[in-house]
């Protein structure tokens, strides 16, 4: 579980933060408050059973001795192990207010709890090979493994692993969210995430995907204020289908499937409109009541395709770009859609989205300059999806439903942004990722794509 809406913040970040509290109160009362938090979070799953506290150098490990402290006070059976002598002016005061003994992380005995304070956002390598092995064979002998701010070995602005074990229970994130927690190998290995607030305030334009708020339609709504979306289908049909299902599901007013002919499947309230190429589509997009575009799924990649691409590119109304569309653009992106006076939206999957662009960095540097690049709004997908903004707004969604992973879900999302964009919603990526994420829970264990819009109703009733 991950906290909703909240801030997320880089290790550079947070420092600076910590550092204006600093001037302010002294950094050893913060750290108190910091320990507090661990202690109390630990006390909620100790259950009278021994506790071993770790404690590295730096100030994640002055956290540690202050949680060891407060839970010893609070009667509970503590030891400590620490993986040398404490490095900051701050540890070193917590060290010495702990007063008790200390042992070595290298010849530690497990304890059914564990708290792990070894190393937080000053992580910068690798964990040394002596440290690893021990730290992972205590964690698999605990019982319950609390992390303190980060699981040791995982990279705060990346989440990669850098050693980090397995099994770790749960992680109480200090102050704010880091990258770590909501990105990469920190997906998995973070066990719940946990948020404290410490005292410390923190301003970001990155935060966690939150449930969005919507507006039912007022007494004079008609199909066209609801919104208008057209899915222009291509070589196959079955994704253009699903795409228009979901714009329908997701609230849009009036849905429209361009096609080739003028058979085919899909729900009776959808309409088709004839184009048998890339100038009829032109003509059929000057269309101003048209409230949003999605190309891409099932479009294919021959000549066709490049001149419906061409068209929808062209026309100056609100774009999804997906799918195929995106391979087409590939890393030419940036030149064509800088070009469009409309916004747009790309949702690449991991594959597409290293066709388009460098992928140096961690998934928010890397999509916050795919936004910049292309002037479009970029939704990253991925069990870590991420969303970034032209100016620079990010929203994570981070562990929706793994069974998302079959064919087709894609194109659900993608008439699911339709819709929202469709209707005007100012944050319509935000509200798509959230909706197509609770439509898959709600659908359950191994859903098909075809089941997914049917949820989108229930979805969308508790944003109202
Ligand atoms: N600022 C504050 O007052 C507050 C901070 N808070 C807490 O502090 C945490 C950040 O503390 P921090 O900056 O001291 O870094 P931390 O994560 O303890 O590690 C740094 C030490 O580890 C070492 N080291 C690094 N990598 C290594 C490796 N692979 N293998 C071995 N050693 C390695 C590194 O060595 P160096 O790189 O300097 O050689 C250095 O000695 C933060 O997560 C939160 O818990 C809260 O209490 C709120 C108040
Ligand atoms: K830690």
């Amino acid at each position: 579980m991950i906290p909703p809406g909240a801030p997320i913040v880089t290790a550079a970040q947070m420092r600076a933060a910590e550092e204006a509290v600093f001037r302010r109160e002294p950094q050893l009362d913060v750290m108190e408050r910091a320990g507090a938090a661990v202690a109390r979070e630990a006390a909620r799953f100790v259950h009278g059973s021994p506790i071993l506290v770790l404690a590295g150098p730096g100030n994640n490990g002055g956290d540690a001795y202050v949680a060891a402290r407060l839970l010893k006070a609070a009667g509970h059976d503590v030891a400590i192990a620490a993986s040398g002598e404490p490095g900051t002016p701050a540890a070193r005061e917590m060290h010495a207010r702990w007063g008790g003994e200390v042992g070595s992380l290298y010849q530690a005995r497990p304890r059914p709890v564990l708290v792990d304070g070894l190393f937080g956002t000053g992580l910068t390598r690798p964990l040394e090979r002596g440290i690893a092995p021990v730290f992972a064979e205590l964690v698999a002998a605990a019982r319950f493994t609390l992390a303190i701010d980060l699981p040791s070995g995982l990279e705060t602005d990346s989440g990669t692993d850098l050693g980090v074990p397995r099994g770790i229970s749960a992680t109480l994130a200090l102050g704010a969210l880091k990258p770590a927690h909501v990105l990469g190998a920190g997906l998995e290995r973070c066990g719940h995430v946990l948020l404290a607030d410490i005292g410390i305030p923190v301003e970001s334009q990155w935060r966690t995907v939150t449930r969005p708020k919507l507006v039912a339609p007022g007494p004079r709504a008609h199909k066209y204020s609801r919104g208008l979306v057209v899915v222009v289908e291509g070589d196959m049909p079955g994704a253009a289908r699903l795409a228009a299902h979901a714009a329908m599901a997701g609230g849009a007013g009036y849905t429209i499937l361009a096609c080739a002919s003028d058979g085919g499947g899909g729900p009776d309230a959808l309409v088709r409109h004839k184009i048998a190429n890339g100038d009829d589509l032109a003509d059929f997009l000057t269309e101003k009541r048209i409230g949003a575009v999605v190309i891409g799924p099932g479009l294919g990649r021959d000549r066709r395709a490049e001149g419906l691409l061409k068209a929808a590119l062209g026309a100056d109304l609100p774009l999804i770009l997906d799918g195929d569309a995106l391979t087409l653009l590939g890393k030419s992106a940036g030149a064509w859609l800088q070009r469009r006076n409309a916004a747009t939206w790309l949702t690449p999957h991991a594959g597409e989205f290293e066709r388009m662009f460098e992928s140096d960095g961690d998934k928010i540097t890397q999509t916050l300059a795919a936004a910049s690049e292309t002037r479009a709004t970029v939704i990253h997908k991925g069990a870590d999806t991420v969303i970034a903004t032209p100016r620079g707004v990010v929203r994570v969604l981070a562990q929706a439903s793994s069974w998302l992973s079959t064919a087709g879900t894609g194109d659900v999302l993608a008439g699911t942004l339709a819709a929202q964009v469709a209707s005007g919603n100012k944050n319509a990526a935000e509200a798509a990722v959230w909706l197509h994420a609770r439509a898959a829970a709600l659908a359950g264990p191994a859903f098909i794509a075809d089941a997914l819009p049917m949820h989108l109703p229930q979805a969308i009733s508790e944003c109202l």
